[in-house]
């Protein structure tokens, strides 16, 4: 009977499962996107439940679609959206609130207050982050603070808080749980001692009865119940979906990176057996853990990537699928002089900016939709190209080449624009599900279904190497205009109380 692995890959805009062979190759793929709330401007929340049911719902079809019985499933390995931050109630298992997404801009000025006391050094030292609205503590303090009664049933030891994956395995098998790469990114854990940090914990007045345990990425934690599969499952696999995409390109050793073109971009660089300092403004945290060893990575993000093209197709209607707009792009010789810049959501790594917002400058009489669409594409790999170039200055080891991965590595324009910019070859593999592929490896590992890390490394095959073309030159141009565009892009939503 063929054995496979069943990897969940909750992500910010769609859960997806995935079945793969021993050989790393998908056998099936079920996919369902959920509901996306906007309360306020700046604000984004989902329904903890649509994250549950969407994500249950697609690991039952993908297994009825491919005819594949439980039996056949060795394990699951869950891969999820990082920060986003729930908290529910330890006895009903019931939500006390809308998820606070990792997008969500509304703890943005009690971020500002902390840092105006000087305590972004501490935060950076212990976490590795920059204290920003972007990681989960400041938005558990929000739900703390704004939910009605919540605080004082966490002071009770009622509530329960969690990321993703957490609220997944909860919801699976009922442990309270998360693994090391999650733990890093919710600010509260410390990266060199790989525990939560009593410090921030108290700088943030979160209840320590709150944290779930944390555990390794790759080991078996429990089994999802009968009633969700018709049959128990260990789950042995779990890691933010960035750290699994890192994973499932088989960046394994020192100094390799990978980038996922999703809702927004994700530069990883393993950085080895220690956490890495960055003095250039990129994250410095966990990749995984494995056996008790832990690995670390440097990490740039940027929160704008493929959902600006989504922007292209729902806010300005000039595409009506994300795939459309390579065509439309390339109507079009190049920009024209048009920069986009899409901090619709504040700028991530390195600016790390709250208050900037998207902006489009170098319009013309001549301008088109075009364009619009090429300086949309173009700026994916404008803020990729700044993470990688502050990342060679942060490490001390050179990149010879960067893997791509994600719905918007499929675009071949933006591959090889990126290329042209990064100036080292943009490599896609055959299997661009790495997240997914991921988290069942970390799961595979741990029940025996792979061995090693080297035959999970031999399983990664090229599909295509887009080698950069551009002179020197030209790059350096269009950084610099790309440079001066962002400005303009800065510090536009200020309060205007500040
Ligand atoms: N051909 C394309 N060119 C550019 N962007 C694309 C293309 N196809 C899909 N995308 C973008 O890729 C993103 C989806 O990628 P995916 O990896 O599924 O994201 P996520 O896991 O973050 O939900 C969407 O934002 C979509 O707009
Ligand atoms: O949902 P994705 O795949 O865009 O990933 C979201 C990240 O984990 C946020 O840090």
């Amino acid at each position: 009977m063929q054995q496979y692995i069943l990897a969940l890959d909750q992500g910010t805009t769609s859960s997806r499962a995935i079945l793969f062979d021993r050989q790393g190759q998908v056998h099936a793929t079920a996919q369902r996107e959920y509901p996306q709330h906007f309360p306020q401007p700046g604000w984004v929340e989902h329904d903890a439940l649509d994250i549950w049911n969407s994500q249950l719902a697609c690991a039952r079809e993908v297994l009825r679609q491919a005819g594949v019985s439980a039996e056949q499933v060795t394990g699951i390995g869950i891969a999820n959206q990082r920060e986003t931050t729930l908290v529910w109630d330890r006895a009903s298992g019931a939500p006390i609130g809308r998820a606070i997404v990792w997008q969500d801009r509304r703890t943005a000025e009690a971020c500002d207050r902390l840092r105006g006391e000087g305590k972004a050094e501490l935060v950076q030292s212990r976490t590795g982050l920059e204290l920003d609205a972007y990681f989960s503590a400041t938005k558990l303090q929000w739900l703390l603070d704004h939910v009605p009664g919540a605080r004082v049933r966490a002071e009770r030891g009622e509530l329960a808080f969690g990321t993703v994956d957490s609220w997944l395995v909860f919801k699976l098998c009922g442990r309270h749980v998360t693994d090391a790469s999650n733990a890093a990114r919710t600010m509260l854990f410390n990266i060199h001692t790989m525990r939560w940090d009593e410090d921030l914990l108290d700088l943030f007045g979160i209840p320590p009865s709150l944290l779930p345990e944390v555990v390794a990425s790759s080991g078996a934690v429990g089994a999802a119940d009968e009633q969700w599969f018709g049959r128990r499952i260990p789950i042995a696999g779990i890691a933010g979906d960035q750290q699994a995409a890192t994973f499932g390109q088989a960046c394994h050793r020192r100094g390799m990176v990978k980038n996922t073109y999703g809702t927004g971009c994700f530069m990883l660089m393993h950085a080895g057996e220690r956490p890495a300092v960055s003095h250039n403004r990129l994250l410095s945290t966990v990749g995984w853990k494995i056996d008790g060893r832990t690995d670390y990575a440097l990490e740039g993000s940027v929160f704008m990537g493929g959902a600006t093209v989504q922007w292209l197709r729902d806010g300005l209607g000039i595409i009506r699928q994300s795939g459309e707009v390579e065509a439309l792009a390339l109507s079009v010789p190049d920009s024209g002089g048009v920069m986009l810049v899409p901090a619709f959501v504040g700028l991530g790594a390195p600016h790390w900016d709250p208050y900037a917002r998207g902006t489009i400058v170098g319009m013309t009489r001549g301008t088109t939709a075009g364009h619009i669409a090429r300086a949309a594409v173009e700026a994916i790999a404008y803020q990729s190209a700044e993470l990688l170039a502050a990342m060679q200055k942060d490490a001390d080891c050179a990149v010879s080449e960067v893997r791509a991965d994600g719905g918007a590595a499929r675009n071949d324009m933006l591959m090889q624009f990126q290329a042209d910019l990064l100036k080292v070859p943009v490599i896609r593999p055959q299997v661009t599900e790495t997240t997914a592929l991921g988290a069942a490896y970390l799961a595979g590992l741990a029940l025996g279904f792979w061995r090693t890390q080297e035959e999970i490394a031999a399983q990664w095959r090229v599909e295509r190497r887009f080698e950069p073309q551009m002179t020197s030159a030209r790059r350096d141009e269009l950084m610099a205009r790309w440079a001066r565009a962002v400005e303009h892009a800065k510090s536009w939503a200020v309060p205007e109380s500040a």
